[in-house]
């Protein structure tokens, strides 16, 4: 063997029997710690509680795990690898149960994976306002819906049924969106893509400069689209790689998103509120009076504060027409007292008030 020709087999021996006793270490503090959360998962029950999730407690543990790596890992390596063992931890208190927009495949999958970790119970719904229908009524304790995407904007429906339902925000998910044209090839066969809108819109320059003759067919979802995909060989898709293996057909050209650095930003809704854990946003929707100057008398406040406000949308109010809600976010929580303060003063000019929660900010 060409191993034995270099002399290597000792040194990869001795190494791989480095590994079985740090494998073995690694296990036992596992053991441990799934132990420990058990034990806090009773006391929790002995105290009559029904909150086992606590995403506050969750983030700092991830943000203490990123400060302290010692590497080689990366601080998101490290932190996919924590959020894996407090999931599995808490799974073993009890498990939890969220809401996403299916069918399997989607972002919306993915996004609620990455912030609730794979041990959580995920259950896929048909629509976004079915996910606020889910939480409200109980059924299902935690829902994650898209908010925003870097390229496309507001997603305006998950903002206006946050204003119809009394749920709070209680966490945020930061997805990294990678297109791919994925169907059954070859590329030169291509007559139609199907596509769901908001995936479009990321991929408008792409589509035109590449495939400007393709008819675009409206899928209801990235991972419906790769499954019609599937059935006629003159179409193609665009979707997750996820999707495109679970319709069982080939990425045929990957990352086609037209900006680089598309992301999406989800909420996590619940019925929870968190305690401020030092990097929250706090999200409002306020209206003012229909007179000058009202919008910059309502934010005056942040700016003499010095509160960071990192979003503003505007929403039709919809009780009146050419009337306006304002979304807003910035750096802070709610319990903080200076915040408190601010938010006072807020409310007390607003002719529309509500604080849609304070929660931490989106760790990796
Ligand atoms: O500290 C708790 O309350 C726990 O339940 C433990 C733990 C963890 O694994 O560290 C698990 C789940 C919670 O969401 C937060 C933290």
């Amino acid at each position: 063997m060409a191993e034995e020709a270099t002399g290597l087999p000792a040194e990869l021996a001795r190494l791989r029997a480095e590994i079985d006793r740090v494998d073995a270490a690694i296990l036992g503090l596992l053991g441990e710690r799934g132990r420990l959360t058990a034990e806090v998962g009773k006391i929790k029950h002995a105290a009559g509680t029904t909150q086992y999730y606590h995403p506050d407690r969750e983030a700092e543990i991830l943000r203490r795990v990123m400060a302290e790596n010692p590497g080689p890992f990366s601080d998101q390596q490290v932190a996919r690898v924590f959020r894996e063992i407090i999931s599995a931890g808490l799974a073993l208190e009890e498990p939890l149960r969220v809401a996403y927009l299916g069918p399997e495949g989607t972002f919306s999958q993915m996004a609620a994976e990455k912030h609730f970790g794979r041990s959580a119970q995920f259950h896929p719904v048909s629509s976004i306002a079915e996910i606020f229908r889910e939480v409200d009524s109980g059924q299902i304790p935690f829902g994650v819906v898209p908010v925003e995407n870097s390229t496309e904007g507001s997603v305006n429906l998950s903002l206006d049924l946050m204003l119809d339902h009394p749920l709070q925000i209680c966490g945020e998910v930061q997805l990294r969106i990678v297109h791919n044209l994925v169907g059954r090839g070859p590329r030169s066969s291509i007559r139609r893509v199907h596509v769901h809108y908001q995936t479009r819109a990321q991929c408008r320059l792409w589509l035109a400069e590449q495939l400007p003759h393709a008819e675009l067919c409206d899928a209801p979802s990235n991972a419906e689209a790769a499954r019609r995909a599937a059935l006629d060989p003159e179409s193609a898709a665009i979707s997750t790689r996820r999707a495109a293996e679970l319709a069982g057909v080939e990425i045929l050209v990957p990352s086609i998103e037209d900006q680089p650095d598309n992301t999406t930003r989800f909420w996590v809704i619940g019925r929870i509120a968190t305690r401020p854990t030092g990097s929250d946003k706090t999200s409002l929707v306020v209206a003012g009076a229909h007179r000058a100057g009202s919008l910059h008398h309502l934010l005056s406040p942040f700016a003499e504060a010095g509160l960071n406000l990192t979003r503003i949308e505007s929403r039709p109010a919809r009780a009146n027409i050419w009337e306006y809600v304002f979304y807003l976010d910035f750096l802070g929580h709610r319990l903080e007292p200076q915040v408190a303060a601010v938010l006072e003063r807020i409310e007390a000019q607003a002719s529309f008030y509500r604080c849609l929660g304070s929660y931490p900010r989106a760790v990796f």
